[in-house]
């Protein structure tokens, strides 16, 4: 039996209403905080239900609720990100003890997270940063867990982690301790770069199927296919989009309840929001990090923008008027319909694993800079089941060889991996024809472009950069290294030793001749 007995759960939304009876079913008692009342009923009420009979209650006041709690007592913060934390924070100081633990579980800033953990440092007071995924099925049934602080608190609630957390299939539980300070919110935010690159370029093949006259079920039953086999075998998202392309209203699924009940993706309107209204900040920020790391991340930088670009609804139908009907795409007529499904499913898997690649160059560079001491083997694990990027073909042949063996931050880029080199290789001819048809048809194929590029890009050794240097040279004097320049330097991204006078600079009577006043 843990030794938390009766714990905290501040924040009873989906994700925290659920995580509340996931402690309820394992025998925990749950102590509810929220500002709706609704909401802590409606806990109770499923908690009542499923005969967690007791085992949650509500609060209106920190006293009761602290004072319910077994010592040291556990905390979990389930919350919208930013200043909420923070109140609720400052509220709860005053009545918590050494010893005492905040599990924050919401999506918060790693930047939030350590200026809380600076916060609580001298109260004895443990802050740990724990980002979950799964969404609100896996709150309830178990998410992958992402912890992140000192080590002294990480090690006494990881049992009950244990217990919680998602497993993977040999039931090992998808939780594990991440590294020091905000490392496990980081990781988190940056799994959710990683799923949104993930999202677009399934979502851009979805585009393309759909205009090569697919119905949306014959969709949902390719996508079951390429979920069952091959290198998209076991993807989450892809498993998820399957699932959803049946789902109708209500009704039986009965010839003549198709008719009455449309296909709900049928009514789905283009519009990703989240980054806009603030519900969420985990791609506005994995992508801002990627920048302030230096790190190249074609794939989720374009996913990000064609969500903001879909967000504006109105913005766009105004527009296409102005273009007098835009750049629609055009209906696909392809000749050898397997063939091309084949390529489609090749050039997912390449937008998938660049999302991947990407998403690890952004922790691997930020854990150099922050001396997280991440343990790359516990990300690998984290990721093995429940969360949304799970990809079991990825997780046992890409970062199996390269992160159990929890290499150094310096060793992770996985493009340095002969397995991936072997995969991106035999896909990249697929993903070229699939781009090449997208640009001739006006598709929208922001991912699957980008991530074309990445590859060939990130492997490139003769970029047309030369050309941009000598331009930056030309006006800014920057610099530039030579081709067979030997020093070891020019191998790293430090400024080049050379400059050429291009063009000297001359006078304002030189360049303009007698001014006219
Ligand atoms: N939804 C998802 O799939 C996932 C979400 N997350 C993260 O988990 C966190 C919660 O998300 P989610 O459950 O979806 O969001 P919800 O908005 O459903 O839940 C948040 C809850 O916190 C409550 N709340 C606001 N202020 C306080 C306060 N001072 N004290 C106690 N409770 C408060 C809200 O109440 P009210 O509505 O009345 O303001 C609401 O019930 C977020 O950080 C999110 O990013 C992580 C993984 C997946
Ligand atoms: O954290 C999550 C999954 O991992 C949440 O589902 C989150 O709501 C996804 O939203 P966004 O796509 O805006 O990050």
């Amino acid at each position: 039996m843990s030794k938390f007995t009766s714990i905290a759960m501040i924040g009873c939304g989906s994700m925290g209403g659920g995580m509340a009876l996931l402690f309820a079913e394992d025998g925990v008692h749950v102590q509810l905080s929220d500002p709706s009342e609704k909401a802590m009923d409606a806990v109770i009420e499923k908690a009542e239900k499923s005969g967690y009979n007791g085992k949650t209650k509500k609060h209106t006041d920190y006293d009761s609720l602290c004072n319910a709690l077994s010592t040291p007592r556990l905390i979990v913060f389930s919350l919208p990100h930013g200043g909420v934390g923070d109140k609720v924070l400052e509220g709860l100081m005053p009545k918590l003890s050494k010893g005492d633990i905040i599990l924050d579980c919401g999506n918060e800033h790693f930047e939030n997270t350590e200026r809380r953990q600076n916060k609580c440092r001298g109260t004895g007071v443990h802050y740990i940063g724990c980002g979950v995924s799964g969404g609100y099925q896996a709150a309830r049934a178990g998410p992958s867990m992402c912890p992140g602080g000192d080590e002294a608190g990480l090690k006494e609630v990881l049992p009950l982690l244990h217990k919680v957390a998602a497993k993977d299939k040999e039931g090992k539980p998808c939780v594990g301790i991440i590294g020091r300070g905000g490392a496990g919110h980081y990781v988190k935010m940056v799994h959710n770069g990683i799923e949104h690159g993930m999202m677009s370029a399934i979502c851009e093949a979805w585009g393309i199927m759909r205009k090569m006259g697919l119905g949306y079920e014959e969709i949902g039953d390719i996508l079951k296919e390429w979920n069952s086999k091959g290198e998209l075998q076991g993807t989450f998202l892809v498993s998820i989009g399957a699932n959803l392309s049946h789902k109708r209203e209500s009704g039986d699924g009965s010839s003549s309840d198709k008719q009455e009940h449309p296909l709900v993706i049928s009514e789905v309107l283009d519009k990703v929001v989240q980054d806009i209204t603030g519900e969420e900040g985990t791609g506005i920020w994995s992508n801002t990090e990627a920048i302030e790391m230096h790190v190249p991340a074609f794939t989720l930088n374009v996913a990000h923008a064609l969500r903001l670009a879909s967000a504006y609804r109105g913005d766009r139908e105004r527009a296409n008027k102005a273009f007098d009907g835009g750049f629609p795409p055009n209906d696909l007529d392809i000749k050898d319909k397997n063939a091309f499904l084949e390529d489609l499913r090749k050039a997912t898997y390449a937008g998938c694993l660049a999302s991947y690649i990407q998403g690890m160059n952004i922790i691997a560079r930020a854990d150099q800079k922050h001396e997280w001491a991440i343990d790359y083997s516990q990300v690998w694990q984290i990721w093995r089941g429940g969360c949304i990027i799970q990809a079991d073909y990825i997780s046992d042949n890409i970062l199996a060889p390269v992160l159990k063996s929890n290499p150094s931050s310096n060793d992770l880029n996985l493009n340095f991996s002969s397995v991936v080199a072997k995969d991106i290789k035999n896909a990249f001819p697929a993903l070229r024809r699939v781009v090449a048809k997208a640009v001739e048809t006006d598709q929208v194929a922001p991912a699957l472009s980008a991530s074309l590029e990445y590859f060939k890009i990130s492997t490139g050794t003769d970029l047309p950069t030369s050309f941009y240097e000598a331009e930056l040279d030309y006006f800014g004097s920057h610099m530039f290294d030579k081709k067979g320049d030997n020093d070891p330097e020019v191998k790293k991204p430090m400024e080049g030793k050379h400059h050429f006078e291009w063009k000297p600079a001359t006078s304002q009577k030189e360049t303009y001749g007698k001014p006219s006043v």
